[in-house]
């Protein structure tokens, strides 16, 4: 007898938000039951052409076979807003390395460096880095951070009505265009130690992730019994995953989970993208007012990683754990957690 995989995660079709109310309902129902039951979906009908998506990966492989110094002159350690790239080994999660190599990108926007008396999530503002060997990538980045910030706030909108609350009721959050961010990334095969935390558990930290993977595979997500369980790749799909703002939002009710990648084997190279839709910096994560609050367990209590419903001072705390260079080079004085906040 073959068991079906309780981890198979569900598949959801988007298109259906536009179809006929019997279809949208019963994609309301699975979106419910996955944002609340696993905190993970794959996404289809998003409207992301198959041309695009190839594009998209086609720019990202060219920039990491760039020579290393084409990828150093975007050095993040030169970004006090934590853009640009980071070499392998350079990233921690969960206090332990990762080995991937990424390249940091965000709304292209001035800096605004905090007034004193200001919160430092600010220094989160500010310009990109692009590389002037790969003049394709900010256009193509650029380009895809429009359209998949428009797939998400669908997405969010429809997940909001899913589970009886009104679908605008983060439309302040977002407005402005939100803090939205996006990250290229090459998991270049094994570690040389053999270690195979190509990024290590976590959850995200603002509403909702889109991720393009190849075909490679690694991805795991950890489910109710605490093992971790692949995600394969479906040609086609994006994984989807609640960030954090989602469980301080609904007081648990929807779930961020903990995913990690694990590294290649061998000298495999993985890519990935994912697209991560972030509220405004400044916005404060009101509770939804919806029908299943009373049933809502708590947001995680979790010492190591405290939640802020002040989306800005959340992902900073994410940013200073996972790029300590960054930090002690351009931000000494907020490495004391009580300074952060
Ligand atoms: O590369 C992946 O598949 C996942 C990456 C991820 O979880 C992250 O960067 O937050
Ligand atoms: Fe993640």
């Amino acid at each position: 007898m073959i068991l079906s995989d309780p981890f198979q995660l569900p598949v959801i079709d988007l298109s259906a938000a536009a179809g006929p109310a019997p279809d949208r309902a019963r994609m309301r129902r699975a979106l419910h039951a996955a944002a609340h039951d696993v905190g993970f979906l794959q996404l289809t009908g998003h409207g992301i052409t198959p041309a695009r998506t190839a594009e998209l990966l086609r720019v990202t492989r060219k920039f990491f076979a760039l020579p290393e110094a084409d990828r150093r002159a975007v050095d993040n350690l030169d970004s006090p807003h934590f853009r640009g790239y980071t070499r392998i080994g350079d990233e921690r999660t969960g206090g332990a390395r990762d080995w991937r190599d990424q390249l940091d990108i965000g709304a292209e926007r001035p800096p605004r460096v905090p007034a004193p008396g200001e919160p430092a999530y600010w220094w989160l503002e500010g310009p990109n880095q692009w590389p002037a060997a790969l003049p394709a990538l900010r256009p193509a980045a650029l380009d895809w951070i429009d359209r998949l910030g428009a797939v998400a706030d669908l997405l969010l909108r429809e997940l909001l009505t899913a589970i009886g609350a009104p679908a605008d009721f983060y439309a302040g959050a977002f407005a402005g265009g939100g803090h939205p961010h996006l990250k290229m990334i090459r998991y270049p095969g094994s570690a040389p130690d053999g270690a195979a935390q190509g990024v290590g558990a976590h959850k995200d930290y603002g509403f909702l992730t889109l991720l393009l993977q190849d075909g490679v595979g690694g991805l795991q997500v950890e489910g109710p019994d605490g093992r971790f369980h692949d995600v394969p790749p479906r040609p086609g799909a994006f994984v989807v995953n609640l960030g954090e703002m989602l469980e301080v939002a609904t007081d648990g009710y929807l779930k961020a989970t903990n995913h990690r990648v694990v590294s290649p084997p061998g000298a495999r190279e993985r890519y990935s993208v994912p697209f991560f839709h972030n509220p405004r910096l400044d916005a404060r994560t009101s509770p939804l007012v919806f029908p299943h609050a009373s049933t809502a367990p708590g947001a995680t209590r979790d010492p190591d990683n405290p939640l802020f419903a002040e989306y800005g001072f959340n992902e900073l705390k994410g940013k200073l754990r996972a790029h300590p260079d960054v930090a002690r080079r351009h931000h000494a004085a907020l490495l004391t957690p009580a300074a952060a906040v």
